[in-house]
């Protein structure tokens, strides 16, 4: 998917909001105090280990035995601007992943470039009509 360790940990980092539901996945509770509110905590609570009532899958705790996950967790637990900057920049690469914007603006451009040459000459027509009306009407009359 090309998404690298930054991006891996950073998108984690979504587990600062919301929470999980027995019934969903079998998993229960959220991973921070504020589920509402998106911040850091996420990465701080995972460095802090085991806390009651807050939840870790493996796949959170997966972030922490890696060295080269580990490093963003760190940086993002101490680091709140850091993490809001990479993870915006990971939010959009996941979000256009399989989307070519210059392509298919290139298309668009395309496709409008055809439409306004139609329009232009079904103009010249128009005009050429009523020019060659007006020419037969005054020829009529001077005759
Ligand atoms: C390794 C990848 C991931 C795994 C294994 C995973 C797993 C889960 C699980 C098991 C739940 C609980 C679902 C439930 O019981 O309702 C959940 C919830 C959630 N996940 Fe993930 N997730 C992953 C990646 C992400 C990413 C990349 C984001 C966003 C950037 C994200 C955002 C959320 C949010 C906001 C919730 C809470 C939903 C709610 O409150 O109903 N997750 N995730």
């Amino acid at each position: 998917m090309g998404l690298s360790d930054k991006d891996i940990v950073a998108l984690s980092g979504g587990h600062t909001l919301g929470k999980a539901h027995p019934d969903r996945s079998g998993f229960d509770g959220p991973w921070t105090s504020e589920p509402l509110k998106f911040d850091n905590s996420y990465f701080v609570e995972l460095l802090k280990g085991e806390s009651e009532g807050l939840l870790k899958l493996p796949t959170d705790i997966a972030l922490l035995d890696d060295p080269a996950f580990r490093g963003y967790v760190e940086l993002y637990a101490k680091d709140e601007d850091a993490f809001f900057k990479d993870y915006a920049e990971s939010h959009k690469k996941l979000s256009e992943l399989g989307f070519s914007p210059v392509r298919s603006s290139n298309k668009e451009f395309a496709k409008s470039s055809v439409i306004i040459a139609q329009s232009a000459v079904g103009v010249a027509v128009a005009a050429a009509v009523v020019i060659l009306s007006y020419f037969y009407e005054v020829h009529r009359k001077t005759k």
